[in-house]
């Protein structure tokens, strides 16, 4: 892997130079370039034929000052030390955007779990999760889905952890099925939250919800959930993408019914009677619009489209979909990101409620976690907003340096620094 593409020194980088523009002293910096813990394992697993396979994984535990660790678990082909890596540093900083007390963590296990059938794919989550089991826990590090794993998963993994240290921890996993000690309202979180920091944004900017134009890239889980939550807010979804087309409608999609046209159409949007008009999926960023959510991949906003956004406000579901020097442009062009780390922390936030009720064996209703959801994150937005005035700069700079104060304190408090 080239330097230039590792995203280790990517996220290093990008902590190196929050901490110059925050003038935090050296040690702070010293102390948060690398995780403090990186676990790599070989699972064994019995494959249907009969033969054994040996998958490895790993678990990234960055910073713990603020909480226990916390993150995702990936399965795919690409996983490798140095993602998983910088993917745990991130988590640290995106759960201090939001003030939930916790650090980064992150594994993954290389795999492309499609090839598995569901008896191996259940061998390997187990085994992955007996192989960590020593240095995971509830008030330790909590994993949680990402690509290549789900709520089923967690369950596995879950029950695992309990036979292998014979206590009853529900709370260390999240993300797990509402059946199964899950939460409600984990699985419309990181869209529901997508729509809540547009309309925060909406708001400073004195640009009316009701009636605004919102475009809506990838309308997976976070698209879906954050069209159908800003269109309840007032504003009309006149666009959506996904892998196959761009669908129009001048006068705002029934959102509902695009949801069940996926599940009747193989997930796919294409062929959706109720639009005015199919474009190329790429056609979606440049409409006339007032809103663009992307939250479909990363690196979709480019040096070479962000000129020809015509959005005033960007709320990033999608990890990474604006490049550095697209962020640059759509800075001088004074439109608003509201970036990744804050715009998708639903997800993080929601997973917390879910520890908060495993944890005191409470189970919460939808609403209330909906609206304890909204008051977080409408917190951290003002609280980003005011720095990021203060310091002249933008939103991803601001929640950057509200993550490394915080962690910052927490490491003096703990006479670490
Ligand atoms: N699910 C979560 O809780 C969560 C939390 C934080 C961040 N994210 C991030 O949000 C993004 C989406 O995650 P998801 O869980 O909704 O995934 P998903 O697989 O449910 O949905 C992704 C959608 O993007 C579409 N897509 C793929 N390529 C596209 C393209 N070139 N143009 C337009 N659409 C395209 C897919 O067809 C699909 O509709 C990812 O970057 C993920 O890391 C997700």
């Amino acid at each position: 892997m080239a330097n230039g593409n590792n995203p280790f020194l990517m996220a290093q980088r990008q902590v190196k130079s929050a901490c110059d523009k925050l003038g935090t002293e050296e040690a702070v910096y010293e102390i948060l370039k690398n995780p403090q813990r990186v676990v790599e394992v070989a699972i064994p697993v019995k494959m249907d034929d009969g033969s054994v396979k040996t998958f490895i994984g790993y678990r990234s535990q960055h910073n713990n000052a603020v909480g226990p660790y916390k993150g995702g678990l990936r399965f795919h082909p690409d996983v490798n030390m140095d993602e998983v890596k910088a993917l745990s540093t991130w988590m640290t900083f995106k759960c201090g955007v939001v003030g939930v007390p916790y650090g980064g963590g992150k594994g993954g296990v290389i795999v492309d779990h499609r090839t598995l059938s569901e008896g191996e794919y259940e061998r390997l989550s187990r085994g992955y999760a007996r192989a960590i089991a020593p240095v995971i826990g509830e008030k330790v590090d909590i994993p949680a889905p990402d690509v290549g794993t789900s709520g089923k998963v967690m369950a596995w993994m879950t029950d695992e952890y309990e036979r292998a240290t014979g206590e009853f921890a529900p709370g260390v996993f999240t993300g797990k099925p509402v059946e199964f000690y899950g939460s409600l309202g984990r699985t419309e979180a990181t869209g529901y939250g997508v729509a809540i920091m547009a309309r925060a944004a909406a708001k400073k900017m004195h640009l009316p919800l009701e009636g605004a134009k919102v475009a809506v890239q990838g309308f997976g889980n976070v698209g879906s959930y954050a069209a159908l939550y800003i269109s309840q807010m007032g504003a009309k979804v006149v666009a959506v993408s996904d892998s196959t087309c761009t669908l129009v409608d001048e006068g705002g999609f029934h959102i509902k019914s695009l949801m069940e046209h996926l599940k009747n159409n193989d997930n796919n949007l294409t062929g959706y009677a109720g639009a005015d008009k199919e474009l190329h999926r790429d056609e979606l960023l440049t409409l006339d619009v007032d809103i663009l959510m992307p939250c479909a991949l990363e690196n979709q906003i480019t040096a070479e489209n962000a000129h020809d956004i015509k959005a005033k406000i960007i709320s990033e579901g999608a990890n990474g979909p604006t490049t550095i020097e697209a962020d640059e442009i759509l800075d001088e062009r004074g439109v608003v990101v509201v970036a990744d780390i804050l715009a998708n922390a639903g997800g993080v936030t929601v997973s917390y409620f879910e520890w908060i009720q495993n944890l005191t064996r409470d189970i919460w209703t939808f609403e209330k976690v909906q609206e304890k959801q909204a008051e977080l994150m409408e917190n951290a937005f003002a609280e980003i907003w005011d720095l990021k005035e203060e310091k002249k700069t933008n939103i991803r700079n601001a929640a950057f340096m509200i993550s490394i104060r915080r962690i910052e304190q927490a490491l003096r408090l703990r006479g670490l620094i």
